[in-house]
C-alpha cells in the first residue's frame, strides 16, 4: 500500500468511510481517484491537445449544404442511404479489409479524397462543431462513429 511519502507530489491518501477503501486526492483540483497515482498531480485539469490531425470520409446526400462533389455533379441519395453507405465503408476499415486512405480516396465526396481524406492539423474553431467535437474526442488511431454535419455524413480517423 503506498503511503503518502511514496506517492508522486500533489497526492494525498485518504480513507473512504463508506467503503473502508483508500483513495487518492489531488490536493490542487480536489479530484479523487481509486487507483494509486503514478505521476505528479496535475495542478489544472488537462484541456487536451490544441490541435489534432484527422482524415475523413464524407458521404454527401441530397440535403447536404452543397449536394455535389468531384464524384457526382448532382447527389440525390437520401441521408439514410448516405449513412448506410458510410457504415459499409467503416465496417470494411474496422475489419481490416480496406485502408481508410484507400476508401476515402475512392468514395469520399470531400475534395480531401485526393489526399486519402487527410485534412492536415486543425485547432478548435476550424471545423463545423459536430466534426470538431468528434475529432477532439478521438484518441490517435481511433475511428469515429458516423458524424453528421451540414456537409453530409462523415467517418473520422485521428492520425496525430
Ligand atoms: O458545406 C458546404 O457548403 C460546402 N462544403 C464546404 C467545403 C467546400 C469545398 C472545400 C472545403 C469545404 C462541403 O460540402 C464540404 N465540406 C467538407 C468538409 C466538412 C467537414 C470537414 C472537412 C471537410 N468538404 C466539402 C467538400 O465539398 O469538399
Amino acid at each position: 500500500m503506498a503511503d503518502d511519502e511514496q506517492l508522486p507530489p500533489g497526492w494525498k491518501k485518504q480513507l473512504s468511510r463508506s467503503t473502508g477503501q483508500h483513495y487518492y486526492l489531488n490536493i490542487y483540483t480536489k479530484k479523487s481517484q481509486w487507483d494509486v497515482p503514478d505521476k505528479p498531480a496535475e495542478a489544472v485539469p488537462s484541456s487536451g491537445p490544441d490541435q489534432v490531425q484527422c482524415s475523413h470520409l464524407l458521404v454527401k446526400h441530397k440535403d447536404s449544404r452543397r449536394p455535389s462533389s468531384w464524384r457526382e455533379d448532382h447527389i440525390t441519395r437520401t441521408k439514410d442511404e448516405a449513412l448506410d453507405l458510410l457504415l459499409t465503408y467503416r465496417e470494411q476499415i474496422v475489419q481490416g479489409k480496406a485502408s481508410f486512405a484507400d476508401l476515402a480516396q475512392k468514395y469520399s465526396d470531400c475534395s480531401s479524397a485526393r489526399r486519402g481524406g487527410d485534412l492536415g492539423p486543425f485547432g478548435k474553431g476550424a471545423m463545423q462543431k459536430p466534426f470538431e467535437e468528434a475529432s477532439f474526442a478521438l484518441k490517435v488511431g481511433e475511428i469515429s462513429d458516423p458524424v453528421f454535419t451540414d456537409s453530409g455524413v462523415h467517418v473520422i480517423l485521428r492520425t496525430v
